[in-house]
């Protein structure tokens, strides 16, 4: 692989005597889009909030672009997050602001752009994820679910940043709404040629914005690959949850639990 946008190793975190990740093996590659797939509660918004510098591992490195991110020093920090773009689970759009003020928040707010230059960037983002400038002027509470999706992907491109993280693009949309949501992600990241990194237990969305998935269990990716190749990992626990079957070894670890 090219030396690669994202790259982690030995990555551990834990909450007291819950170990969530127990070493984390990942390489995302430039132009790669990479999703992570798991159950509930298995760690996978742990993991990207550590690659997004919001929580610190307990050890293990996090390099971007081959920077160690670890210990960086707030100022640098901020350097690399100006790298990032993200689409927050639920949107997360601020219901006081108009359409237009939440996609033109971080051109404003992080780089200090002139509000009628930004308007102008937010009105061209929105055109890029299919809707009219007439919707930059109402708030969020106005829109519909798949909506307010499509401005919070509007709001994440907005920056033209290098890298972007989805935290569960699809939960709560109808399939139709879904897919919708899922090809404007494929077309925007291509747009970009942004690194993309995902989380989802939707697997249709997986297999669409995905180019290597990996999966998320007992705290490492127990198995990574081209999304082609998911049907045949051979990994038992990769078959169950593809499959959405109850019984497998996964219902064994709950029924441990
Ligand atoms: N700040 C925190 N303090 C303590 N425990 C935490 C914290 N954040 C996450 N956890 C625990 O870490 C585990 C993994 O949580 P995480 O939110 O990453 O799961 P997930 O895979 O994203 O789940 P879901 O798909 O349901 O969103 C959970 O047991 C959770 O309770």
């Amino acid at each position: 692989m090219a030396s690669p946008k994202i790259s982690l190793r030995g990555v551990h975190k834990a909450f007291g005597p819950k170990k969530v990740l127990q070493g984390i093996e990942l390489d995302v590659a430039p132009g790669e889009s990479m999703v992570v797939i798991g159950g509930s509660g298995t760690g996978k918004s742990v993991l990207l909030k550590c690659i997004l510098g919001l929580m610190r591992p307990d050890s293990g490195s996090i390099k971007i672009d081959g920077e160690e991110t670890a210990d960086l020093s707030s100022r640098d920090r901020a350097r690399v997050m100006r790298k990032f773009g993200m689409l927050f689970q639920g949107g997360a759009l601020f219901d006081s602001l108009r359409v237009w003020e939440n996609v033109a928040f971080g051109p404003i707010q992080s780089d200090g752009m002139a509000p009628a230059r930004a308007r102008e960037i937010a009105i061209a983002k929105l055109g890029a994820v299919g809707l009219g400038p007439e919707i930059g002027d109402l708030f969020p509470s106005e829109l519909s679910g798949g909506m307010q999706k499509r401005v919070a992907l509007a709001r994440a491109i907005a920056r033209e940043p290098e890298i972007i993280f989805f935290d569960e693009p699809t939960t709560g949309l109808d399939p139709i709404m879904a897919d919708v949501i899922n090809d404007l992600i494929v077309k925007c990241v291509s747009d970009l040629g942004a690194t993309a990194v995902s989380i989802t237990h939707d697997m249709a969305s997986a297999r669409k914005i995905g180019h290597r998935i990996g999966m998320l269990y007992e705290g490492k990716l127990i198995w990574q690959g081209p999304v082609a190749e998911i049907d045949r990992s051979g990994n038992a626990h990769v078959d169950q949850f593809i499959h959405g079957r109850a019984e497998g070894p996964i219902r064994m670890q709950v029924r441990k639990l």
